[in-house]
Protein backbone atom coordinates (compact mmCIF):
# COMPACT_ATOMS: atom_id res chain seq x y z
CA UNK A 1 0.00 0.00 0.00
CA UNK A 2 1.53 3.40 -1.04
CA UNK A 3 0.67 6.52 1.35
CA UNK A 4 -2.38 7.29 3.56
CA UNK A 5 -4.58 5.93 6.31
CA UNK A 6 -5.13 1.74 5.80
CA UNK A 7 -8.97 1.58 6.68
CA UNK A 8 -11.30 -0.82 7.70
CA UNK A 9 -14.70 -0.73 8.55
CA UNK A 10 -16.41 -3.50 11.14
CA UNK A 11 -19.93 -3.86 11.72
CA UNK A 12 -21.37 -4.66 15.13
CA UNK A 13 -18.31 -3.89 16.35
CA UNK A 14 -19.08 -2.20 19.61
CA UNK A 15 -19.36 -5.25 21.57
CA UNK A 16 -18.28 -9.10 21.73
CA UNK A 17 -16.34 -10.28 18.70
CA UNK A 18 -16.79 -7.06 16.62
CA UNK A 19 -15.23 -4.70 19.50
CA UNK A 20 -12.07 -7.74 19.72
CA UNK A 21 -11.64 -7.44 16.18
CA UNK A 22 -11.91 -3.27 16.49
CA UNK A 23 -8.63 -3.59 19.58
CA UNK A 24 -6.94 -6.31 17.27
CA UNK A 25 -7.66 -3.98 13.76
CA UNK A 26 -6.12 -1.06 15.55
CA UNK A 27 -3.11 -2.42 16.69
CA UNK A 28 -2.02 -3.32 13.21
CA UNK A 29 -2.48 0.60 12.37
CA UNK A 30 -5.90 0.30 10.99
CA UNK A 31 -7.85 3.34 11.19
CA UNK A 32 -11.31 1.24 12.21
CA UNK A 33 -15.05 2.96 11.33
CA UNK A 34 -17.18 0.96 13.82
CA UNK A 35 -20.73 0.61 12.94
CA UNK A 36 -23.17 -0.45 15.30
CA UNK A 37 -26.56 0.56 17.06
CA UNK A 38 -25.22 1.04 20.30
CA UNK A 39 -24.37 4.10 20.71
CA UNK A 40 -23.28 3.99 24.57
CA UNK A 41 -21.20 1.35 23.75
CA UNK A 42 -19.57 2.95 20.31
CA UNK A 43 -18.66 5.93 22.41
CA UNK A 44 -16.94 4.36 24.70
CA UNK A 45 -14.84 2.69 21.61
CA UNK A 46 -14.18 6.01 20.18
CA UNK A 47 -12.73 7.20 23.72
CA UNK A 48 -10.48 4.11 23.85
CA UNK A 49 -9.54 2.76 20.93
CA UNK A 50 -6.81 4.68 18.84
CA UNK A 51 -7.76 5.16 15.53
CA UNK A 52 -11.47 4.25 16.18
CA UNK A 53 -14.62 6.07 14.96
CA UNK A 54 -18.00 5.17 15.96
CA UNK A 55 -20.64 6.11 13.30
CA UNK A 56 -23.88 5.10 14.67
CA UNK A 57 -25.67 2.56 12.34
CA UNK A 58 -28.82 0.09 11.93
CA UNK A 59 -26.99 -3.08 9.29
CA UNK A 60 -30.64 -3.41 7.91
CA UNK A 61 -31.04 0.24 7.16
CA UNK A 62 -29.67 1.04 3.24
CA UNK A 63 -29.18 5.06 4.20
CA UNK A 64 -26.75 4.21 8.00
CA UNK A 65 -24.94 2.40 5.68
CA UNK A 66 -24.81 4.43 3.32
CA UNK A 67 -23.04 6.81 6.27
CA UNK A 68 -20.55 4.30 7.22
CA UNK A 69 -19.35 3.51 3.98
CA UNK A 70 -19.29 6.89 3.38
CA UNK A 71 -17.27 8.46 6.51
CA UNK A 72 -14.80 5.07 5.50
CA UNK A 73 -13.98 6.52 1.65
CA UNK A 74 -13.87 9.99 3.45
CA UNK A 75 -11.09 9.07 5.63
CA UNK A 76 -8.78 6.90 3.03
CA UNK A 77 -9.37 9.50 0.23
CA UNK A 78 -11.61 6.83 -2.08
CA UNK A 79 -9.68 3.82 -0.74
CA UNK A 80 -10.80 0.90 1.60
CA UNK A 81 -8.51 -2.22 2.78
CA UNK A 82 -10.73 -3.71 4.73
CA UNK A 83 -14.72 -4.47 6.15
CA UNK A 84 -15.44 -7.02 8.41
CA UNK A 85 -19.23 -7.81 8.77
CA UNK A 86 -19.99 -9.19 11.93
CA UNK A 87 -23.29 -7.71 13.06
CA UNK A 88 -25.58 -10.53 13.96
CA UNK A 89 -28.54 -11.59 15.71
CA UNK A 90 -29.61 -14.98 17.06
CA UNK A 91 -32.89 -16.66 18.10
CA UNK A 92 -32.89 -20.46 19.57
CA UNK A 93 -36.46 -21.86 19.17
CA UNK A 94 -37.97 -24.95 17.59
CA UNK A 95 -38.25 -24.77 13.44
CA UNK A 96 -42.24 -25.38 14.35
CA UNK A 97 -42.89 -22.64 16.64
CA UNK A 98 -40.48 -20.12 14.61
CA UNK A 99 -42.43 -17.22 12.54
CA UNK A 100 -41.97 -14.74 9.79
CA UNK A 101 -41.16 -12.29 11.96
CA UNK A 102 -37.99 -13.82 13.43
CA UNK A 103 -36.75 -15.41 9.95
CA UNK A 104 -37.12 -11.88 8.00
CA UNK A 105 -35.67 -10.37 11.31
CA UNK A 106 -32.10 -12.92 11.41
CA UNK A 107 -32.33 -13.27 7.61
CA UNK A 108 -32.70 -8.58 6.89
CA UNK A 109 -29.81 -7.91 9.93
CA UNK A 110 -27.09 -11.21 9.41
CA UNK A 111 -27.42 -12.47 5.67
CA UNK A 112 -29.03 -9.26 4.07
CA UNK A 113 -27.03 -6.74 5.43
CA UNK A 114 -23.63 -8.54 4.01
CA UNK A 115 -25.24 -8.03 0.63
CA UNK A 116 -25.88 -4.17 1.62
CA UNK A 117 -22.48 -3.29 3.40
CA UNK A 118 -20.28 -5.12 0.54
CA UNK A 119 -22.40 -3.46 -2.15
CA UNK A 120 -22.12 -0.06 -0.84
CA UNK A 121 -18.17 -0.45 -0.49
CA UNK A 122 -17.03 -2.20 -3.10
CA UNK A 123 -16.13 0.59 -4.95
CA UNK A 124 -14.21 1.60 -2.16
CA UNK A 125 -12.34 -2.35 -1.61
CA UNK A 126 -11.71 -2.18 -5.27
CA UNK A 127 -9.30 0.46 -5.34
CA UNK A 128 -7.85 -0.07 -2.21
CA UNK A 129 -7.28 -3.98 -3.33
CA UNK A 130 -8.80 -4.37 -0.05
CA UNK A 131 -10.61 -7.75 1.57
CA UNK A 132 -13.64 -9.13 3.38
CA UNK A 133 -14.03 -11.20 6.15
CA UNK A 134 -17.42 -11.91 7.19
CA UNK A 135 -18.32 -13.41 10.82
CA UNK A 136 -20.97 -16.98 9.85
CA UNK A 137 -20.71 -19.59 12.23
CA UNK A 138 -20.50 -23.30 12.32
CA UNK A 139 -24.05 -23.15 12.51
CA UNK A 140 -23.71 -22.80 8.75
CA UNK A 141 -21.16 -25.13 8.49
CA UNK A 142 -23.24 -28.13 9.63
CA UNK A 143 -27.05 -27.82 11.42
CA UNK A 144 -28.39 -26.29 14.60
CA UNK A 145 -30.96 -28.04 16.36
CA UNK A 146 -33.35 -24.95 17.20
CA UNK A 147 -31.40 -22.56 15.34
CA UNK A 148 -32.66 -23.14 11.65
CA UNK A 149 -33.26 -19.60 10.94
CA UNK A 150 -30.12 -18.73 12.44
CA UNK A 151 -27.71 -21.38 10.79
CA UNK A 152 -29.47 -21.20 7.39
CA UNK A 153 -28.29 -16.90 7.30
CA UNK A 154 -25.00 -18.32 8.50
CA UNK A 155 -24.77 -21.03 5.92
CA UNK A 156 -25.89 -18.30 3.40
CA UNK A 157 -23.03 -15.88 4.55
CA UNK A 158 -20.41 -19.06 3.61
CA UNK A 159 -21.75 -19.49 -0.14
CA UNK A 160 -22.33 -15.43 -0.98
CA UNK A 161 -18.36 -15.35 0.48
CA UNK A 162 -17.51 -18.28 -1.96
CA UNK A 163 -19.28 -16.31 -4.75
CA UNK A 164 -17.58 -13.24 -4.18
CA UNK A 165 -14.32 -14.79 -4.16
CA UNK A 166 -14.90 -16.27 -7.55
CA UNK A 167 -16.13 -12.60 -9.19
CA UNK A 168 -13.48 -10.28 -7.54
CA UNK A 169 -10.46 -12.70 -7.18
CA UNK A 170 -8.57 -10.81 -8.87
CA UNK A 171 -8.97 -7.62 -7.03
CA UNK A 172 -10.85 -8.23 -3.66
CA UNK A 173 -10.26 -11.49 -1.12
CA UNK A 174 -13.48 -12.49 0.61
CA UNK A 175 -13.32 -15.18 3.25
CA UNK A 176 -15.21 -15.63 6.19
CA UNK A 177 -14.98 -17.11 9.81
CA UNK A 178 -16.71 -19.45 11.40
CA UNK A 179 -16.81 -19.24 15.23
CA UNK A 180 -18.53 -21.93 17.44
CA UNK A 181 -19.35 -20.74 21.23
CA UNK A 182 -17.76 -17.70 21.73
CA UNK A 183 -17.55 -15.90 25.01
CA UNK A 184 -19.49 -12.79 24.59
CA UNK A 185 -23.00 -11.68 25.46
CA UNK A 186 -24.44 -13.78 22.66
CA UNK A 187 -23.76 -16.86 24.98
CA UNK A 188 -24.69 -14.96 28.51
CA UNK A 189 -26.63 -18.64 29.30
CA UNK A 190 -23.91 -20.55 29.25
CA UNK A 191 -21.78 -17.85 30.81
CA UNK A 192 -23.57 -17.78 33.90
CA UNK A 193 -25.33 -21.29 34.28
CA UNK A 194 -22.50 -23.43 35.49
CA UNK A 195 -24.00 -26.96 35.06
CA UNK A 196 -24.35 -25.75 30.93
CA UNK A 197 -21.28 -25.04 30.75
CA UNK A 198 -19.51 -28.02 32.12
CA UNK A 199 -21.67 -29.63 29.38
CA UNK A 200 -20.80 -27.27 26.74
CA UNK A 201 -17.15 -27.71 27.06
CA UNK A 202 -17.33 -30.81 27.21
CA UNK A 203 -18.52 -31.20 23.58
CA UNK A 204 -15.78 -28.86 22.45
CA UNK A 205 -12.07 -30.59 22.15
CA UNK A 206 -10.35 -27.27 23.50
CA UNK A 207 -12.83 -27.78 26.61
CA UNK A 208 -13.99 -24.51 26.96
CA UNK A 209 -15.79 -21.78 25.22
CA UNK A 210 -13.21 -19.73 23.08
CA UNK A 211 -12.69 -15.82 23.65
CA UNK A 212 -13.13 -13.07 21.23
CA UNK A 213 -9.67 -12.30 20.98
CA UNK A 214 -9.24 -16.05 19.33
CA UNK A 215 -11.13 -15.19 16.59
CA UNK A 216 -10.06 -11.83 15.72
CA UNK A 217 -6.76 -13.07 15.31
CA UNK A 218 -7.68 -15.24 12.43
CA UNK A 219 -10.12 -12.54 11.44
CA UNK A 220 -6.90 -10.04 11.42
CA UNK A 221 -4.77 -12.83 9.76
CA UNK A 222 -7.44 -13.27 6.71
CA UNK A 223 -6.92 -9.27 6.78
CA UNK A 224 -3.51 -9.41 6.60
CA UNK A 225 -0.65 -9.66 3.27
CA UNK A 226 0.10 -13.41 5.09
CA UNK A 227 -3.21 -14.65 3.95
CA UNK A 228 -2.70 -12.70 0.23
CA UNK A 229 -3.49 -15.96 -1.59
CA UNK A 230 -5.86 -17.15 0.72
CA UNK A 231 -9.71 -16.27 -0.95
CA UNK A 232 -12.91 -17.98 -0.70
CA UNK A 233 -12.45 -20.01 2.28
CA UNK A 234 -15.14 -20.43 5.34
CA UNK A 235 -12.42 -21.32 8.43
CA UNK A 236 -13.82 -22.78 11.83
CA UNK A 237 -12.38 -21.50 15.11
CA UNK A 238 -14.74 -23.74 17.55
CA UNK A 239 -11.75 -25.13 19.61
CA UNK A 240 -12.33 -28.27 17.29
CA UNK A 241 -16.20 -28.70 17.94
CA UNK A 242 -16.74 -29.24 14.45
CA UNK A 243 -14.22 -31.99 14.04
CA UNK A 244 -16.17 -34.84 14.35
CA UNK A 245 -18.22 -37.11 16.79
CA UNK A 246 -17.27 -37.06 20.34
CA UNK A 247 -17.37 -40.02 23.25
CA UNK A 248 -20.46 -39.66 25.00
CA UNK A 249 -18.54 -39.35 28.39
CA UNK A 250 -14.72 -39.67 29.13
CA UNK A 251 -13.86 -43.32 28.42
CA UNK A 252 -17.10 -44.16 27.04
CA UNK A 253 -16.39 -45.22 23.75
CA UNK A 254 -19.63 -44.22 20.86
CA UNK A 255 -19.30 -47.60 19.56
CA UNK A 256 -18.29 -51.43 21.17
CA UNK A 257 -15.56 -52.26 19.22
CA UNK A 258 -15.23 -56.00 18.13
CA UNK A 259 -11.69 -57.03 17.25
CA UNK A 260 -10.89 -57.81 13.78
CA UNK A 261 -10.51 -61.84 13.55
N1 LIG B 1 -20.75 -15.69 20.35
C1 LIG B 1 -20.75 -16.80 19.65
O1 LIG B 1 -20.64 -17.90 20.20
C2 LIG B 1 -20.85 -16.76 18.15
C3 LIG B 1 -20.67 -17.95 17.47
C4 LIG B 1 -20.74 -17.95 16.08
C5 LIG B 1 -20.98 -16.79 15.39
N2 LIG B 1 -21.17 -15.63 16.09
C6 LIG B 1 -21.42 -14.43 15.30
O2 LIG B 1 -20.50 -13.44 15.65
C7 LIG B 1 -21.08 -12.16 15.41
C8 LIG B 1 -20.91 -11.30 16.64
O3 LIG B 1 -21.61 -11.90 17.72
P1 LIG B 1 -21.22 -11.68 19.25
O4 LIG B 1 -21.23 -13.00 19.89
O5 LIG B 1 -20.04 -10.81 19.37
O6 LIG B 1 -22.54 -10.93 19.73
P2 LIG B 1 -22.75 -9.58 20.58
O7 LIG B 1 -24.20 -9.56 20.84
O8 LIG B 1 -21.80 -9.54 21.71
O9 LIG B 1 -22.36 -8.43 19.56
C9 LIG B 1 -23.12 -8.19 18.41
C10 LIG B 1 -22.97 -6.73 18.04
O10 LIG B 1 -23.77 -6.51 16.86
C11 LIG B 1 -24.55 -5.36 17.05
N3 LIG B 1 -25.78 -5.42 16.25
C12 LIG B 1 -26.81 -6.30 16.39
N4 LIG B 1 -27.78 -5.99 15.51
C13 LIG B 1 -27.35 -4.91 14.81
C14 LIG B 1 -27.90 -4.12 13.77
N5 LIG B 1 -29.13 -4.36 13.28
N6 LIG B 1 -27.19 -3.10 13.27
C15 LIG B 1 -25.95 -2.82 13.78
N7 LIG B 1 -25.39 -3.51 14.77
C16 LIG B 1 -26.08 -4.56 15.28
C17 LIG B 1 -24.84 -5.32 18.54
O11 LIG B 1 -25.23 -4.01 18.99
C18 LIG B 1 -23.51 -5.78 19.11
O12 LIG B 1 -22.62 -4.70 19.31
C19 LIG B 1 -22.53 -12.42 15.03
O13 LIG B 1 -22.67 -12.38 13.62
C20 LIG B 1 -22.78 -13.83 15.54
O14 LIG B 1 -23.79 -14.49 14.83
C21 LIG B 1 -21.12 -15.58 17.44
O1 LIG C 1 -28.79 -18.68 20.17
S1 LIG C 1 -27.78 -19.41 20.89
O2 LIG C 1 -28.24 -20.71 21.35
O3 LIG C 1 -27.29 -18.64 22.01
C1 LIG C 1 -26.44 -19.66 19.82
C2 LIG C 1 -25.85 -20.89 19.74
C3 LIG C 1 -24.76 -21.07 18.89
C4 LIG C 1 -24.31 -20.01 18.16
C5 LIG C 1 -23.15 -20.23 17.27
O4 LIG C 1 -23.13 -19.33 16.22
C6 LIG C 1 -24.90 -18.79 18.24
C7 LIG C 1 -25.99 -18.62 19.09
Amino acid sequence: MTGGARVAVVTGGANGIGLACVRRLSDDGFTVVVADTDAEAGVRVTAEIPRAEFVACDVRVRQDIDRVAGTALEIGRGRLHALVNNAGQTARVRFADSDETTWRRLDVVNLHSVFSFTHACLAGLTAGRGSVVSVASVAGLVGAEDLSAYSSTKAGIIALTRSLALEHGEVIRFDAVCPGQIATRMMARVQTDDDLRTAVAAQIPAGRLGRPEEVADVVAWLLSDGAGYVNGVAIAVDGGESAGFRRLKPGVALHDHTPAR
